[in-house]
C-alpha cells in the first residue's frame, strides 16, 4: 500500500522547498524526498559556498594591494583551515535555515532518502511507497566526470571534493576554463596557489563573446594564472609530485604536473537513477527532462524544475521555475519559461555581468546589430583601483530595442540588472540613454554607453 500525499517533491533544491510553501499554504499535503543534504548543490556545494570563497580570496587579494591605497600592513598570510571554516558556517548556516523551515512548514513531510519512480504517480524510497496526483522533480545535477584517459589512475577533485580542502595546494591544475573552473582558478590563485587553467577548446568561456573571453583571460593572466587553451590532448598520469596532466599534441610544454587537479567540464543531471522511464517521462539525448514552456514533462500531472529540465543552469533559473510551476497552478496566471530574459554572472573579480544575447549570437539570429562600448575606467573604478574589463550593450539597428550587455568590471554583476529590467519593460536604447543614473557609480557608464550609438 502505498502512503497518499497531494503531491510530492523530489529534491530540496532551489525550486522545492519554495513549491513545498506555496502548496501547503494552499492546503495541500505534501511530502518533501531528499537523499543527501536540503538545499542542494546551490546552498551546499555550489554558488554559497564558492561566493564565500571568493570574498575570503578577494579579501586577500585586496589587502596584498594595500600599500596602493596608502593603507600599510604587516606581512599577509591564508589560514585556509579558517577560510574553510568560514564557508562551512556560511553554507551551513543557510542548509539549516532550509530545514527547519521545511521541518516546521505544517503540512509538509520531509523524507530522507533517495526516490525512484515505481509508476507515473508513485515513487519509492528505501522500501517505502508514496503516491500522489501531482509529482514535481527537481533533482539539480552533479559534476561530469567524462571517461578522459587515465582519469580513473589518479585523485582528482569536482567542485564537491575542493570544497574539502583545508590547505592550500601547492600547484593546482584546473581542467575546464569555463564558470566552475575560472571562479575556482582565482580564488585559489589568489589563496597562495600555483594555477594553471587547461581547456581543450580555442578560448576560455567559448559561449562568451571573444572580447569577452580575451579580457577574462587578460584579467586571469595578469594574476600570475597560466592558461593553455586548444588543449586537445588531455590525459592523467600518477605523478611523484601529484598528477601529470598531459596537455598539448602540438604546442608548448606537453605536459604539467599538479599537486591537485580539478575537474571542471560540465555538468550532468541527476536524471539516471530516478526511474524516468518506468513512469514513461521522456528524457532528450543528455538525459535532461523534456519539459513544455510551463514545465510539464510528458505525463500528466509531473513537472521538472531546474537544472534537471535543462533550460537554465543556474539558482535563479530554478527559482523562476518554481515561481512559474506556482503561479500557473495556485495563481491563475499564465506564466511561461520563454517569458524570461537570459542572465547570469561570472564571479572571477571583477565579475562578468550577462544579460540577453551576446554580439556574435545576435548576429547569428539574424539580427542587424549596433554595438556600443565603453571602458571600465568609470570614476568609481578608478576611484577603487580596479580599471579591468570593459562594458558592451548590444542593439537591434532596426528597432533600437537593446539585445544584451556584458558588464566586465568592478560593479558588473550588480550594474547589468539596469539593462535586464530595462529589456523585461521593453525599453529601447534612446530609453537608456535619457535615464539619470546616480553618480559616481558603474550603472552611471550605462547611458553614457549607449549614448555612443547617438539618437
Ligand atoms: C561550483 C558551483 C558554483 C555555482 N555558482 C552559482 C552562482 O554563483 N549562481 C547561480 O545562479 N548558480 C550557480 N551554480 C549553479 C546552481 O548551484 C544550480 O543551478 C542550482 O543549485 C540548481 O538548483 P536545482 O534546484 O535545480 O538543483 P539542486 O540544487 O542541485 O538540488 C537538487 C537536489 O535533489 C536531490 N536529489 C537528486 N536526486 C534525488 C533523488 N532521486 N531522490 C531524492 N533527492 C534527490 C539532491 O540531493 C539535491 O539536494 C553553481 C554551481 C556550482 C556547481
Ligand atoms: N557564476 C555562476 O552562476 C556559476 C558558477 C559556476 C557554475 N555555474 C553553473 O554550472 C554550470 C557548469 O559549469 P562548468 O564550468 O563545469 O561547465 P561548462 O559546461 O560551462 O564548461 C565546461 C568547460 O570545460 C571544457 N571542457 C569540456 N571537456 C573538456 C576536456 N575534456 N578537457 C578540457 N576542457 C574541457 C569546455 O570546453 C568548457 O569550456 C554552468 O553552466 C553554470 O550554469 C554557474
Amino acid at each position: 500500500m502505498s502512503e497518499t500525499f497531494d503531491a510530492i517533491i523530489i529534491g530540496a533544491g532551489q525550486a522545492g522547498p519554495p513549491l513545498a510553501g506555496r502548496l501547503t499554504g494552499a492546503g495541500l499535503s505534501v511530502a518533501v524526498i531528499e537523499r543527501h543534504l536540503i538545499g542542494g548543490t546551490c546552498v551546499n556545494t555550489g554558488c554559497i559556498p564558492t561566493k564565500t570563497l571568493v570574498a575570503s580570496a578577494r579579501t586577500a587579494h585586496v589587502v596584498r594591494r594595500a600599500a596602493d591605497f596608502g593603507v600599510t600592513t604587516g606581512p599577509i598570510g591564508v589560514d585556509m583551515g579558517a577560510v574553510k571554516a568560514r564557508k562551512d558556517a556560511v553554507s551551513g548556516e543557510s542548509r539549516s535555515g532550509v530545514e527547519s523551515w521545511l521541518d516546521g512548514m505544517v503540512g509538509c513531510t520531509v523524507i530522507r532518502g533517495h526516490a525512484r519512480f515505481v509508476g507515473p504517480h508513485e515513487v519509492e524510497v528505501d522500501g517505502r511507497r508514496l503516491a500522489a496526483p501531482r509529482i514535481f522533480i527537481n533533482v539539480g545535477g552533479r559534476a561530469l566526470i567524462p571517461d578522459m584517459p587515465g582519469v580513473k589512475d589518479v585523485p582528482v577533485l569536482t567542485n564537491t571534493g575542493i570544497l574539502g580542502l583545508d590547505s592550500v595546494p601547492e600547484h593546482l591544475v584546473v581542467v575546464g576554463g569555463s564558470y566552475i573552473g575560472l571562479e575556482f582558478a582565482q580564488m585559489y590563485r589568489r589563496f597562495g596557489a600555483r594555477v594553471i587553467v587547461v581547456e581543450k577548446g580555442p578560448r576560455l568561456i567559448a559561449r562568451e563573446d571573444e572580447d569577452v573571453s580575451a579580457a577574462v583571460r587578460e584579467i586571469l593572466e595578469d594574476e600570475g594564472i597560466a592558461v593553455r587553451v586548444g588543449a586537445e590532448c588531455i590525459r592523467f598520469a600518477p605523478h611523484a609530485d601529484g598528477v601529470a596532466v598531459g596537455i598539448s599534441c602540438e604546442e608548448g610544454a606537453p605536459e604539467v604536473v599538479g599537486s591537485h587537479v580539478l575537474l571542471a567540464v560540465g555538468r550532468r543531471p541527476n536524471t539516471d537513477d530516478l526511474g524516468l522511464e518506468v513512469a514513461g517521462i521522456e528524457m532528450d539525448a543528455r538525459g535532461y527532462i523534456r519539459v513544455d514552456d510551463q514545465l510539464r514533462t510528458s505525463v500528466d500531472g509531473v513537472w521538472a524544475m531546474g537544472d534537471c529540465n535543462g533550460r537554465g543552469a543556474f539558482t535563479h533559473t530554478a527559482y523562476n521555475d518554481f515561481e512559474i510551476v506556482a503561479a500557473n497552478l495556485l495563481d491563475g496566471v499564465d506564466r511561461k519559461v520563454t517569458d524570461r530574459i537570459d542572465t547570469y554572472a561570472l564571479f572571477i573579480d571583477p565579475p562578468l555581468g550577462r544579460v540577453g544575447m551576446g554580439e556574435a549570437q545576435a548576429r547569428e539570429k539574424g539580427h542587424r546589430v549596433r554595438v556600443a562600448n565603453g571602458p571600465s575606467r568609470v570614476g568609481r573604478a578608478r576611484e577603487k583601483g580596479e580599471t579591468a574589463g570593459f562594458m558592451k550593450m548590444v542593439v537591434d539597428a532596426d528597432t533600437d530595442a537593446v539585445l544584451g550587455a556584458a558588464i566586465l568590471g568592478v560593479g558588473g554583476d550588480e550594474a547589468v540588472h539596469a539593462v535586464l529590467d530595462l529589456m523585461h519593460m521593453g525599453g529601447t536604447a534612446a530609453d537608456m540613454r535619457r535615464v539619470m543614473h546616480i553618480h559616481p557609480t558603474v550603472a552611471e557608464l550605462i547611458p553614457t554607453v549607449m549614448g555612443e550609438l547617438g539618437g
